[in-house]
């Protein structure tokens, strides 16, 4: 049966990116998977024509898909928006409405790009790690939060970090599940000597493990030790587990010991939806000059054919048509090095599917 995917492009570097990520599907559909490909408003884009970030429109198709593959949202045209129709409001909604409380993002450093780093090659070399990020609840979503004129004239600003215990035994069910098919050590990473929620959260992650995974080798870490921890000895960490925001933060880190933010793909997880997304943004600084680097979408429709769409063959062919590129010296701008050829958005995803043959 043909599986359904739906595109949201968004905004900025989204709609270039997702161009090379559809030639990648199109490439599928030509090679025997059957994919019904629609494409659906978010963000920004979205706003300009409906007047809302996300229409009520994509929140069904994406039901109605058995993935989701998304750009990236956001731009400065947008920022002086209220907060209730800025286009991050269009991802946050999306991430609320499938409910998805999963988010993976594999920090991989492919043997290419270990001098591409920022960090020494020996520090690098080697590194597959996974962060899990949850991604429904927590700072981001706390209520109350907002901005109020206080009697003495002040304003007051508030975000509330809220966590209730199934919440944060099905992100770390996760984390131990993926971490069974690894190396089974998870650290959790919280702030637990400073707030009662994440003392919470490390309680409930220590809990679920004496009771069902046993085999776990679980440590705790401070969030602030955590990215000093990061760039010092990142080989330490395999699975990673943590909260909203703290996995918003840790996970841009690690994506820069890969060699750039544009190789760090993920997926969002729920009970019944998936979504998939590069981490990065809709860059704002190189939107529209044909220079981001596509693979990190590439490499998320990669993620999708594996985890929801049961085509892992795909996935693999892809995977290994993104080694290929980067074996032929092919670099976007935010990954070259002396001795390489630089190219632009288009040719890296017509080079990969020209690996893909
Ligand atoms: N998932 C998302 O849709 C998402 C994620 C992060 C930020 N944002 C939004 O994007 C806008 C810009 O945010 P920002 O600048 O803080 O973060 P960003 O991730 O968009 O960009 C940060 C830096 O990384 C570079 N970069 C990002 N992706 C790249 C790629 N594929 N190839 C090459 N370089 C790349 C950018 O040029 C920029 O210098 C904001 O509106 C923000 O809210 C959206
Ligand atoms: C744009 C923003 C809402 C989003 C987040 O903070 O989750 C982004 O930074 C990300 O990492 O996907
Ligand atoms: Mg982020």
């Amino acid at each position: 049966m043909s599986k359904r995917i739906l595109l949201l492009p968004g905004d900025g570097i989204g709609q270039e990116i997702i161009a090379e990520a559809r030639k990648v599907l199109d490439w599928a559909q030509a090679n025997g998977a059957e994919l019904t490909i629609d494409e659906g408003l978010i963000g920004g884009t979205a706003y300009d024509e409906t007047g809302t970030p996300l229409p009520e429109a994509t929140i069904t198709a994406a039901k109605s898909a058995d993935a989701v593959l998304l750009g990236a949202v956001g731009g400065v045209k947008w920022e002086s928006l209220d907060y209730a129709v800025r286009p991050e409001r269009g991802l946050l909604g999306i991430r609320k409405a499938l409910d998805l409380y999963c988010n993976l993002r594999p920090a991989v450093v492919y043997p290419q790009l270990a001098d591409a780093s920022t960090l020494k090659p020996e520090v690098v070399s080697g590194i597959d790690m996974m962060v899990v990020r949850e991604l429904s609840s927590g700072i981001y979503f706390g209520e109350p939060k907002g901005v109020e004129t206080l009697a003495d004239g002040r304003k007051k600003g508030y975000n509330t970090l809220v966590y209730h215990t199934d919440e944060i035994e099905r992100v770390a069910r996760s984390a131990f599940e993926i971490a069974m098919k690894r190396s089974k050590k998870v650290c959790s990473v919280d702030k637990a000597n400073v707030l009662e929620s994440t003392e919470l959260w490390r309680d409930v992650v220590t809990a679920l493990r004496d009771a069902e995974y046993p085999q776990i080798e679980l440590s705790h870490m401070y969030v602030d030790n955590a990215a000093m921890q990061l760039i010092r000895n990142p080989k330490q960490f395999d699975v990673m587990v943590t909260t909203n925001m703290f996995g918003d933060i840790l996970s841009d880190a690690a994506s820069m010991l890969t060699g750039s933010i544009g190789m760090l793909p993920s997926a969002s997880l729920g009970e019944k939806y998936a979504l998939y997304e590069p981490i990065h943004g809709s860059a704002p600084d190189i939107a529209g000059k044909g220079v981001a680097n596509p693979l990190a979408t590439i490499l998320s429709a990669s993620m999708m054919f594996r985890y929801s769409l049961d085509l892992g063959a795909i996935a693999d062919k892809i995977d290994a048509a993104v080694n290929s590129v980067l074996d032929q010296d092919l670099r976007t701008a935010d990954i070259m090095q002396a001795g390489k050829t630089e190219v632009g958005t288009a040719a890296m995803g017509d080079a990969v599917i020209k690996a893909l043959g």
